[in-house]
């Protein structure tokens, strides 16, 4: 296939509004393309780089070379070019992009150029697409759209599940089953204003408290233990404890699912940095074991000795993980199994204010008739948090003053649109540590797409989390909105820019004039 072919497609379906005309557009591409070529056409449908950051700026971007005549770049060349310059390092590394890049852009036509400029630029983003791609994949291959999600959180990526099907049709699907030692997609949670709200939208549930760690999903088969995170990335080798306990509990096979965090010696949560280190760092993993130990605290059970426990309602799922993982490895939880009963009521709302005086984050409410939802944010699991935060887009940066000089500072916050584009919200430069100033100083050089010399604009791919006070007409930005006392608590890397808070969410949080 070539890129041309994926450069219109993308073309049309950002032209047309009608969801039935752009799946069609999609089924008619994957009927033509290649079982291989579809984990490479699917990311470039929706914006996005397989590879995630290739290293290259605006400065290398901007003067690219004179296009070719005609269309010849294959989809596979062009992602075997991308990934030769995502691995360029060292000395000369910044030549040597260059070259590579002026290569590419050379044997690219001039709506090809286009093509790869917004592509790499991050102005091709298209936030609906996979939902989508897997109407136009069932389409292209007579799947039902039901099963190819399912596959999806199942097999854990968009790609597999296409590749697997265009070689081997709607059949091919039922291989992707839970299965020990590949990862499922996480089930997320929605919010809730407060604990009453979350018991009149879920009636009987469990009350759990929120840790602020890492998410973690624990797969055991025998000996072999895995350990992933939230976004489905391997991390075993650094937490050898975790291991340790995995192989302790008495089943031989396992998949758990749970929030990694750094306790004191009180059973306080250490600072969330201090998580994030252990499970970000490869060096010295025994030294940083001994120094910041981290406790897998376990809520769920996905699959025990060969069962796959998904279907069964929470409730179930609870008393299984309560006959595998002994009490102090599990998340501490109050259930409610009446919520008209005003006792209980009072309760819960004790319970959560207990686990805020111990230190934790707030609680999550479960529904105990719901089943595990794979990958999905389903309206089944309510976290209630007293502190509002958002996942918010760094879209560009301030150059600093004072002290700040030469550091990228003020931040430029967006929230997505349903479009996929990003909405300015705000700008802060408050809570920002000399360690995180120097942190997003260097990611955001590396992400900048133009400087004028007081603002640096990024490729929008940088998600962090602001805490705030409230949600506040302003005629100074687009949506008419904008943030009360914005400040950064962290830098979220577990997520894509896909993943951050929509304008529609920030909205609902409008504080009423008056
Ligand atoms: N008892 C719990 N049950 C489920 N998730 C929990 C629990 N305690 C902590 N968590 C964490 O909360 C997250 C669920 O919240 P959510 O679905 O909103 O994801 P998130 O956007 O990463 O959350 P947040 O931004 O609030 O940390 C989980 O991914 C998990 O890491």
């Amino acid at each position: 296939m070539l890129l041309v072919d994926i450069a219109r497609v993308s073309a049309q379906v950002a032209a047309t509004s009608a969801r039935s005309v752009k799946i069609s557009l999609l089924a008619e591409l994957f009927r033509k393309a290649e079982p291989d070529e579809a984990p490479i056409a699917i990311p470039y449908l929706a914006g996005r780089l397989p590879q995630r950051r290739i290293g290259v700026g605006w400065s290398t971007l901007r003067d690219a070379a004179a296009p070719a005549d005609a269309p010849t770049l294959t989809v596979r060349e062009v992602d075997a070019a991308l990934t030769r310059i995502a691995g360029v390092t060292g000395k000369g590394a910044q030549g040597e992009r260059k070259r590579l890049v002026n290569a590419l852009m050379g044997a690219a036509t001039a709506e090809e150029q286009r093509f790869l400029l917004g592509l790499i630029g991050g102005e091709l983003r298209q936030g609906a697409l996979d939902a989508l791609a897997v109407e136009g994949l069932a389409a292209a291959t007579d799947a039902a759209p039901a099963d190819v999600r399912r596959a999806v959180m199942l097999g854990g990526s968009l790609g597999t599940v296409a590749r697997a099907l265009l070689a081997g049709g709607p059949g091919a699907l039922a291989d992707f089953r839970l299965e020990v030692g590949r990862p499922v997609q996480p089930m997320l949670a929605h919010s809730a204003k407060d604990v009453d709200e979350a018991l009149d939208r879920l009636g009987p549930c469990a009350v759990e408290e929120k840790l602020d760690g890492i998410r973690v999903q624990v797969h055991r088969d025998g000996e072999a233990v895995r350990v992933y995170t939230r976004t489905l990335d391997e991390i075993t080798e650094r937490l050898p404890e975790l291991a340790r306990v995995a192989r302790e509990l008495p089943v031989s096979r396992a998949v758990l699912d749970g929030e990694l965090i750094a306790l004191d010696a009180t059973g306080r949560p250490r600072p969330f940095q201090e998580t994030a280190g252990r499970v970000g760092s490869r060096t010295d993993v025994a030294g940083a074991a001994v120094t910041v130990p981290l406790s897998p605290v376990f809520f769920d059970l996905l699959s025990v000795d060969g069962r796959d426990l998904l279907e069964l309602p929470t409730a179930e799922r609870h008393a299984e993980l309560a006959r595998v993982v002994p009490e102090p490895l599990r998340v501490r939880r109050l259930v409610v199994a009446d919520p008209a009963d005003a006792g209980a009521r009072t309760a819960a709302r004790e319970f959560a204010a207990e686990v805020l005086r111990r230190g934790h984050e707030g609680v999550v409410a479960k529904a105990l008739d719901a089943p595990y939802s794979a990958g999905r944010r389903g309206a089944s699991w309510l976290k209630v948090k007293p502190v509002h935060t958002l996942d918010l887009v760094v879209l560009a940066a301030e150059w600093g003053h004072g002290r700040r000089t030469g550091k990228l500072s003020n931040l430029h916050l967006g929230a997505r649109r349903a479009d996929g584009s990003f909405a300015m919200l705000g700008k802060t430069f408050k809570g920002l540590t000399d360690v995180l100033l120097a942190w997003q100083t260097e990611r955001l050089r590396e992400l900048a797409l133009s400087d004028d010399g007081f603002v640096v604009t990024v490729r929008p791919e940088l998600v962090v989390e602001i805490a705030f006070d409230g949600v506040q007409r302003s005629t100074r930005y687009p949506e008419g909105v904008t943030l009360r006392f914005a400040r950064v608590l962290r830098y979220r890397e577990d997520k894509t820019a896909e993943e951050a808070d929509t304008v529609e969410s920030v909205l609902a949080g409008l504080i009423p004039e008056g």
